[in-house]
């Protein structure tokens, strides 16, 4: 996932919006350090969106409430977005696409998750989702994230759903008739995930997967948010050759090569 400056080329001019928070603080730092980037806005809470207008790429890395409008703006405006902001519905991502029929030209890339372990680790549970009868998925964060589940624990139950599906599984066996509201967790297409929020922690996510006498258990885990940079670098070098929306890293990442 490395890249750097060619020889003669403008270096990309960025933005970051959410510039000021745990991600939006890295993604600055990763950008200025890059030869081939320029780092033209670092966008606050308070500031307006068009301080984004001379950037050809914006990394969105906002909160779930402002980031679909910023987003918008961005299609609008012809500025590429690289968005690692969660939050995002089937509804919310629909007006994105609507947005960008208007401006063919233009990439957005959505991704739940830049490190690549998380993007592997989504893969091979969607991958060993038919061979098992029972899966639930914990995610585990810092105490300080707004959102729950994870907006990768969303996107990893939904693939696994998909892959119980296409395999013609039922639910998971599970005998509950009594207990306490959320001891279950949430139901995610079909699929329990537990969401655990603890001083200390930064990113993990773990799927277990059961069968007769076994269990695989597949996990992620973010130390640092160092972890996410090489994915939020080569998504911006290349939203602009993908028009359209993508959600998720592994559209870049060439997985099946
Ligand atoms: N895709 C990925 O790999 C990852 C995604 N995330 C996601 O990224 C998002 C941000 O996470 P994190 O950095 O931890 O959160 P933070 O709360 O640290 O940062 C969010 C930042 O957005 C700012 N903000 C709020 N409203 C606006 C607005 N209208 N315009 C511009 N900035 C605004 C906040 O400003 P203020 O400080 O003034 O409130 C804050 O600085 C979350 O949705 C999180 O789930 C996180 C890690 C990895
Ligand atoms: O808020 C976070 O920290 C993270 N958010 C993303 C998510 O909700 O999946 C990605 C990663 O888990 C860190």
């Amino acid at each position: 996932m490395s890249g750097g400056a060619e020889p003669g080329r403008a270096p990309l001019r960025v933005a970051v919006v959410g510039a000021g928070g745990r991600m939006g603080t890295a993604a600055c730092r990763a950008v200025e350090a890059a030869d081939d980037l320029e780092l033209v806005a670092r966008v606050h809470r308070d500031d307006p969106v068009d301080a984004v207008a001379g950037a050809d790429v914006a990394v969105v890395l906002s909160v779930p409430d402002a980031a679909p409008a910023q987003v918008d703006w961005c299609v609008r405006h012809g500025v590429h977005a690289v968005v690692g902001t969660t939050g995002w519905t089937d509804e919310r991502l629909d007006v994105v696409r609507e947005a960008l029929g208007a401006q063919p030209r233009v990439g957005v890339l959505v991704a739940p998750n830049f490190a690549v372990g998380a993007v592997l680790a989504m893969r091979f549970a969607a991958q060993a989702a038919r061979f098992y009868e029972s899966v639930e998925v914990v995610e585990l964060h810092h105490p300080d994230k707004v959102d729950a589940p994870s907006g990768t624990a969303v996107r990893t139950a939904r693939g696994i759903a998909e892959a119980r599906r296409a395999a013609g599984l039922g639910a998971a066996p599970d005998a509950t008739s009594t207990g306490l509201d959320g001891a279950r967790g949430a139901d995610v297409d079909g699929v329990r995930v537990h969401s655990v929020r603890l001083r200390g922690l930064v990113a993990h996510e773990e799927v277990l997967l059961g069968g007769p006498g076994e269990q695989l258990t597949i996990r992620h885990d973010s130390f640092d948010r160092e972890s996410f940079m090489p994915g939020v670098l080569l998504a911006v070098r290349r939203v602009a050759e993908r028009p359209g929306l993508l959600v998720g890293l592994e559209h870049l990442l060439d997985l099946d090569g």
